[in-house]
């Protein structure tokens, strides 16, 4: 493996095709959150520098949207085989700067590059129509326009995903972007700006900026210029950036936090649960929105099913991501270790039973032992809040009704998990369960050709699928003649 050597990194924004330091040289560290080494630094730009940028974006705009569909997707395609030629290098800076094991961080790289490949299809914008009610054939007829200048604000958990995920179907669509990474996670979207640069996209449609959330985030969103937020990230950021764009009446996509159930059935196949468990729960360390966050297990199978997931969790591997044995890698930083500790002492509290880990890995770095906890009462934080750790808290249940009553009060609308082989179970829980998305004997659900997205404090809009274009879409009506 690549034992940590730092690959190069570009360590300036990327603005209008330029690469920039901020103009009082002003700089931001980024550190390894499993060594806490410093890797590096990107600049703090000013807010003059954020409003050129969103002026260059504008320019771009009214460009970029009269290129041919054809070539815009022929460029995209062109980013794709690079992102695909350049995949290990990038999987090293992604584990370099996020943590995760290079095997996950090489899936994810390719994950990225399915988005940009599945938006990269003339098809999906093959949206426009003729209507027959007027007095005359083609006199009533509907299109699609690109919406504009759009920005995105992005989480430091898939530093990858998170970016091709709203900057394709942008540019596919005709809009023009920028994105802020979160300051943890910036040499990812850097090196994917870099490579988009290289295969000819245009100056100013794809931007990276770096500096202060709180500055970056006022300037984009109190701009009449930007027409569109993506975000991707907390609940509780997303409910300030809603509320920021409304003077603007921004088109919005939030992506936001999640609390996923994992519902083990009386008459569930035990060991595909367990398979779906860890892949739901352990991937990238429980640090992502569609983790399984509670277990809610059926009590004629809670004992067996609990020694089982104990079992395998005991069988997970931590370490660095540059090892390739390792299977869990750290947590993004100490605030996340510390939040992750409090939530198993409170969890204890409510009669939780440690049944592995339950403490973190050493005094050094940021692991925190894989978890699974018994006996846990459902007003347990662990329960009620998303843990965004590798914690799996096991909740009995007695009877389905009773469970999704409890389940609907819940704040999160994500994705939800359920393991049975009972069709009217099925039935009941896909269409009972308020969530955005549902795997059914499946604990691995995301996919660049399905609608992602979730509801209530999980936010609104789809990114992928057929939807993912629509959200950077306006529709026009053209009525010619009388
Ligand atoms: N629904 C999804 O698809 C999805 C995907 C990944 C992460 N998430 C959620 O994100 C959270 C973890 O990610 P996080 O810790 O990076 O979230 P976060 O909300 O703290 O940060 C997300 C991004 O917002 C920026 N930001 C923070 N405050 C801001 C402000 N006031 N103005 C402008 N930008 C601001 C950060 O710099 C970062 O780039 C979890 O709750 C997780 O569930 C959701
Ligand atoms: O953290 C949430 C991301 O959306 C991860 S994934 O899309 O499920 O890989």
């Amino acid at each position: 493996m690549f034992h940590n050597e730092i690959p190069q990194l570009r360590q300036q924004a990327y603005v209008n095709g330029k690469w920039v330091d901020a103009l009082d040289k002003s700089t931001q560290s980024v550190f390894n959150p499993a060594t806490g080494e410093r890797l590096g630094a990107v600049p703090q730009l000013g807010v003059q520098q954020i409003d050129d940028c969103i002026e260059a974006a504008e320019a771009a705009f009214y460009h970029w949207r009269e290129v041919p569909v054809r070539e815009r997707c022929a460029l995209l395609t062109a980013w794709f085989n690079s992102i695909k030629a350049e995949r290990k290098r990038l999987a090293r800076i992604l584990t370099l700067e996020q943590g995760k094991p290079y095997a996950e961080a090489l899936g994810e790289i390719d994950y990225a590059a399915s988005y940009i490949q599945w938006f990269a299809q003339p098809a999906l914008l093959d949206i426009g129509a003729a209507l027959p009610y007027g007095q005359q054939p083609l006199d009533m007829l509907v299109t699609s326009e690109p919406v504009g200048v759009c920005a995105a604000i992005t989480p430091w958990n898939f530093p990858a995903a998170m970016i091709t995920r709203k900057v394709a179907p942008a540019l596919a669509a005709g809009c023009t972007k920028i994105v802020k990474p979160a300051p943890d996670t910036p040499f990812t979207a850097l090196a994917l700006a870099e490579l988009a640069a290289q295969v000819g996209i245009p100056a100013g449609v794809l931007n990276v900026v770096t500096g202060d959330a709180q500055v970056i985030g006022e300037r984009l969103t109190q701009s009449s210029r930007v027409r569109k937020l993506s975000f991707t990230g907390s609940t509780a950021v997303g409910r300030s950036l809603m509320a920021a764009c409304a003077p603007t009446l921004k088109r919005l996509s939030l992506e936001l936090g999640g609390n996923a159930p994992f519902i083990v059935c009386a008459d569930a196949d035990l060991d595909a649960a367990v398979d779906g468990a860890i892949a739901a729960k352990f991937r990238n360390a429980g640090q992502t929105c569609v983790c399984a966050n509670a277990f809610y297990v059926a009590d004629s199978v809670y004992d067996d099913f609990a020694q089982r997931l104990t079992d395998r969790v005991q069988q997970l591997q931590l370490g660095t991501g540059d090892q390739p044995e390792v299977t869990v890698g750290p947590l993004i930083n100490r605030a996340a270790l510390h939040k992750v500790e409090q939530m198993v002492t409170d969890a204890i509290q409510h009669g939780g039973e440690i049944r592995c880990g339950g403490k973190r890995w050493r005094d050094h770095g940021n692991w925190y032992l894989p978890t699974v906890i018994t006996e846990v009462d459902a007003s347990a934080r662990c329960v009620q809040e998303e843990i965004f750790g590798p914690v799996a808290p096991l909740v009995r249940f007695i009877d389905s009704s009773t469970l999704l009553q409890q389940l609907r009060v819940q704040h999160a609308g994500l994705a939800a998990y359920v393991f049975t082989q009972n069709i009217e179970q099925i039935q009941r829980f896909v269409r009972q369960l308020e969530v955005g998305m549902v795997g059914i004997n499946s604990g691995l659900i995301s996919d660049a050709a399905v609608p992602f997205g979730g509801i209530k404090a999980s936010g609104m809009g789809r990114e992928g699928g057929r939807q993912g274009i629509e959200e950077y879409l306006e529709t026009k009506y053209i009525k010619l003649n009388n």
